[in-house]
């Protein structure tokens, strides 16, 4: 399968490296340096597993229609990042995003009618130009956006199984986008103010109740658009603590580095949707007016 992975950072280079591994056609489309580094001295994997692979590496998207795109920029560059892409998006292209927060999809609608949505669990992390660590194995599912099961889904699930990541095909994909971005709505900016791990909202009481209300008002957004869950979020939200109880979040990760954040893409979401609705979520709104001005004290 002709596979470009597009925003090869992170979570795309470990993606595009364990694909590179079974002999799947990959290119990575990314930032100069790591391409470079991926050109010079192959891309390494560090962590879970340990090994190198020399896939293609380029900054700009090529022209060749691939069969797959999987879109793993940070939810802010989406946008742009596609309509880069669109020349190159053939009638049998896919589009697959693996991002969290909302309205990816929705984007890549606006190119192809042939949408996977995805969310994992999978950790990754660049640890320098060339070198990912695939910090932690979670759990992959993709489908059909916004529901349905297909062929070309479940082709993309065997792939996906062969390459080592635990893999899995749902019909409801976007009840399972909404309920990873209602707990990434409680998580992330709560551990981001308070500057604190995972771990910690399990541990105070009041954290831990501020993240069950804010998911409790994400899910009122959630089944007001008709949105289903296989999972409920607030089960999710503790599972999630319990599982990444060590983990700083990405939000936190993101604002340590001076980089600007998904709060946009997650709280600014779904407050955006509750205002469609005519629904307030002021728990939203106050989150993303923390994060927001915490964003700006670091510029
Ligand atoms: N890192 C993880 O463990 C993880 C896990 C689950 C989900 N996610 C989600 O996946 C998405 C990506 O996260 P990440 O941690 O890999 O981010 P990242 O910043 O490490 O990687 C994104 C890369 O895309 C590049 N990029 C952006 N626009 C581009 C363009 N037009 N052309 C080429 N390159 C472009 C950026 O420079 C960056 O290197 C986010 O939505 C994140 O929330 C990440
Ligand atoms: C699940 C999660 C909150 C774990 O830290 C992760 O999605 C993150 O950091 O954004």
């Amino acid at each position: 399968m002709k596979i470009y992975i597009l925003g090869a950072g992170s979570i795309g280079s470990l993606f595009g490296a364990l694909l590179s591994k079974i002999g799947e056609d990959v290119t990575l489309i990314g930032r100069e340096k790591h391409v470079n580094a991926i050109n010079n001295n192959g891309l390494r994997v560090v962590g879970v597993e340990e090994f190198t692979v020399y896939p293609k590496a380029v900054t700009e998207v090529p022209p060749e229609p691939p069969d797959l795109i999987i879109l793993a920029t940070k939810s802010y560059s989406t946008a742009y990042a596609l309509e880069c892409a669109k020349e190159s998006i053939g009638e049998d292209t896919w589009i697959l995003s693996i991002q969290n927060g909302l309205g990816n999809e929705d984007e890549a609608l606006k190119y192809t009618k042939n949408v996977l949505g995805g969310i994992t669990t999978n950790g990754a992390a660049l640890e320098r130009w060339g070198v990912v660590r695939w910090a932690g194995k979670g759990i992959t599912i993709i489908g059909n956006y916004p529901l349905g099961k297909g062929e070309f889904a479940e082709r993309v699930a065997v792939l996906f199984k062969k390459a080592g990541l635990e893999a899995k095909v749902s019909e409801n994909i976007v009840g399972w986008k909404w309920a990873k971005a209602i707990v990434n709505s409680a998580i992330n900016p709560i551990g981001a103010i308070m500057e604190a791990k995972n771990g910690y909202i399990l541990e105070n009481e009041h954290l831990l109740a501020l993240a069950m209300e804010v998911v409790k008002e994400g899910c009122q957004i959630a089944t007001q658009r008709g949105i289903e869950f296989e999972v409920h979020p607030m089960n999710l939200l503790l599972e999630t603590l319990e599982r990444t109880r060590d983990n700083y979040n990405s939000m936190l990760q993101d604002i340590k580095r001076g980089k600007r954040t998904e709060i946009d893409f997650i709280n600014g979401k779904i407050i955006e949707y509750g205002k469609d609705m005519g629904l307030k979520t002021p728990l939203n709104f106050a989150l993303w007016s923390l994060v927001k001005a915490k964003e700006s004290q670091t510029k």
